[in-house]
């Protein structure tokens, strides 16, 4: 039988920045998800999924409803829940080795053991030769690996990830999502993962949950059933082609708010390619 590991129910997030003008980055989500599964949050800019990550997270809290992971509610940032930003945060005056296993010396750890499970992480992603490096001397792709052997060494049961890969080239990204697909595997963690691009999405995720905007929330949840590991063939084209379409109905919305009503993007749009960002470089 399976376990309802994160409950969403009706949940509802009001930023209150101008009086009684609220924004709404989340209204009425409702959303189950199963341990184990990699979960896509997708949407252009400002449909609330950071809002929806930094909640789960424990970071920010809901206006109203429910968040429960395991049966409990979330009340703040826990070990169970490791958040990989698309900068990765590392500490610039440490080593690789040490950036890792600082997690392990906070929660008390002893330094030797911390020390092995640090190094097994970095074996894991790679990066044994670099472990006496320091941040500055590793490229953008190896310092985002480092930032998941940072997270997984905690051990956390849930991984989100707040559009990790975003700032790395095309073929960056393409190692990465190998990568992160092998550990996902190996490891079993629930990943909660947010993205402006759909293919991204559809080559990592179990399930992609598609968001809108004004109000934010859940437009419609697609479900990948291509085989893994993933390669373009015509089942993750048509989905690709599904999903865009949909997004591209929101996407008109705000810039019709944007633009004026007389934008459309079907005839100004400069590409539809699925691999385009959706966000707010449009
Ligand atoms: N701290 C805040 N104060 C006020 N408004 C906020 C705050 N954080 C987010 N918002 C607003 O809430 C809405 C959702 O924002 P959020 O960052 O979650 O969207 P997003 O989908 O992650 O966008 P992007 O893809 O651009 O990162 C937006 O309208 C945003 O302006």
């Amino acid at each position: 039988m399976t376990t309802n590991h994160i409950v969403l129910n009706n949940l509802h997030k009001a930023f209150n920045v101008k009086k009684n003008d609220p924004v709404i980055a989340l209204d009425n989500v409702d959303f189950t998800i199963q341990k184990g599964e990699f979960i896509s949050l997708l949407g252009p800019s400002g449909c609330g999924k950071s809002t929806l990550l930094n909640i789960i997270a424990g970071l920010d809290q809901q206006t109203s409803g429910e968040l429960l992971v395991n049966g409990k509610p979330i009340t703040g940032p826990g070990n169970d829940r490791i958040v990989v930003f698309q900068e990765s945060g590392l500490f610039p005056w440490l080593s690789v080795l040490e950036n890792v296993m600082y997690g392990l010396l906070i929660k008390g750890i002893d330094k030797k053991e911390a020390e092995a499970r640090a190094m097994e992480w970095l074996a894991k992603v790679h990066l044994t030769k670099f472990a006496h490096s320091q941040p500055h001397e590793l490229s953008g792709g190896m310092k985002q690996r480092v930032a998941i052997a940072r997270a997984l060494v905690m051990d956390p049961e849930i991984l989100l990830m707040d559009e990790p890969f975003a700032a790395l080239d095309e073929q960056t990204r393409m190692v990465l999502h190998k990568e992160l697909e092998k550990l996902w595997s190996e490891t079993k963690k629930t990943i909660i993962f947010v993205t402006h691009n759909i293919r991204e999405a559809v080559v990592l995720s179990d399930r992609i949950v598609l968001m809108k905007t004004r109000p934010g929330g859940i437009k419609n949840v697609f479900e990948v059933q291509a085989a893994r590991p993933r390669t373009a063939d015509s089942l993750t084209t048509h989905l690709e082609n599904r999903i865009l379409e949909e997004l591209e109905q929101e996407m008109e919305k705000v810039l019709k708010e944007e633009f004026g009503s007389d934008y459309s993007l079907k005839t100004d749009r400069v590409s539809s390619s699925p691999d385009r960002y959706m966000g707010s470089d449009i």
